[in-house]
């Protein structure tokens, strides 16, 4: 029987640079469900994505997909779990010498001997689904930005993953690209039957199309459940002040320094 919880992240501690960024946390990413991870910049959010692609390894802790380990695992594991993972960064550029096609076609000549004839009917299906297949014969450069981020959706899925992780996809679009990206993100985890992981600065835009929520704050998780949830959460004052972008509240607006008359006499020195 299929666990509720696609991935579970137990007891994970990860440093950079010497930089705790996190300590003891614990995930699930529940089957079937779009989850959003928020929190300001600079908390993590890419390197948590990282650590589940197995892109980074983790310090301590545990990564289970589909109840497996895939923190610890052999490279073979973590080969087969990784073609379960679609993935969207926000940089994941397009090669821009090749056609619109032939960028959706590429993991799957990459992975599979298909014939032609095969291989261009999946092809056309996720364009279909990401509704561009009639910019198939496109280069990037021919594309808009929306675009562009529609056609890197439909390479994202083209080896049909089970779980896909979009790091800000939403940035840098006009409302409207904005927004067919959103309900193409909503549609694709409904009809494909996905597990969504979605790293966003959109607070209210992912929010409208999230069923679970974890915000980081300072290494760890302030808040987490269902959008619900979380917006009932009024007395979490470090909540509040992310959800609602004030500059004043318990995040600091500087960071960390020794005190201002020290450096200013360590520079007159
Ligand atoms: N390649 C790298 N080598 C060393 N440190 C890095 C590297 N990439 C990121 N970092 C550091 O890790 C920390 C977390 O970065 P990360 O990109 O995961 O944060 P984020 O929450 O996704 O930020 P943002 O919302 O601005 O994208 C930052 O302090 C960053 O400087």
């Amino acid at each position: 029987m299929k666990q509720l919880n696609h991935l579970v992240i137990k007891q994970l501690s990860f440093s950079r640079n010497e930089r705790l960024l996190f300590d003891n946390l614990d995930f699930n990413f529940e089957r079937g469900k779009i989850t959003a991870i928020l929190g300001p910049s600079g908390i993590g959010k890419t390197t948590l994505l990282k650590l589940i692609g197995g892109q980074l390894p983790v310090d301590s802790g545990e990564i289970l997909f589909n109840d497996q380990a895939i923190h610890n695992c052999s490279e073979k594991v973590r080969y087969q779990a990784r073609k379960k993972m679609g993935m969207l960064f926000q940089s994941g550029a397009l090669f821009n010498e090749l056609s619109v096609f032939e960028n959706v076609a590429f993991p799957l000549r990459e992975h599979f001997k298909l014939d032609e004839s095969l291989l261009s009917t999946l092809v056309l299906m996720k364009l279909e689904a990401v509704g561009l297949r009639g910019a198939k014969d496109l280069k990037p450069s021919e594309l808009s930005g929306g675009m562009a981020r529609r056609v890197a959706l439909a390479r994202a899925i083209a080896l049909d993953p089970e779980l896909i992780m979009y790091d800000e996809p939403f940035t840098g679009q006009d409302p409207i690209s904005m927004n067919v990206l959103l309900k193409l993100v909503k549609e694709l985890n409904k009809t494909l039957g996905l597990t969504s992981i979605i790293v966003s600065h959109d607070v209210n835009e992912v929010l409208s199309i999230a069923d679970n929520v974890y915000v980081l704050a300072d290494k760890r998780i302030i808040a987490k459940g269902s959008v619900d949830e979380i917006f009932k959460q009024t007395d979490n004052a470090l909540l509040q002040q992310f959800l609602l972008g004030k500059s004043e509240g318990p995040v600091p607006f500087h960071f960390k320094a020794p005190r201002f008359c020290d450096d200013l006499e360590k520079a007159n020195r």
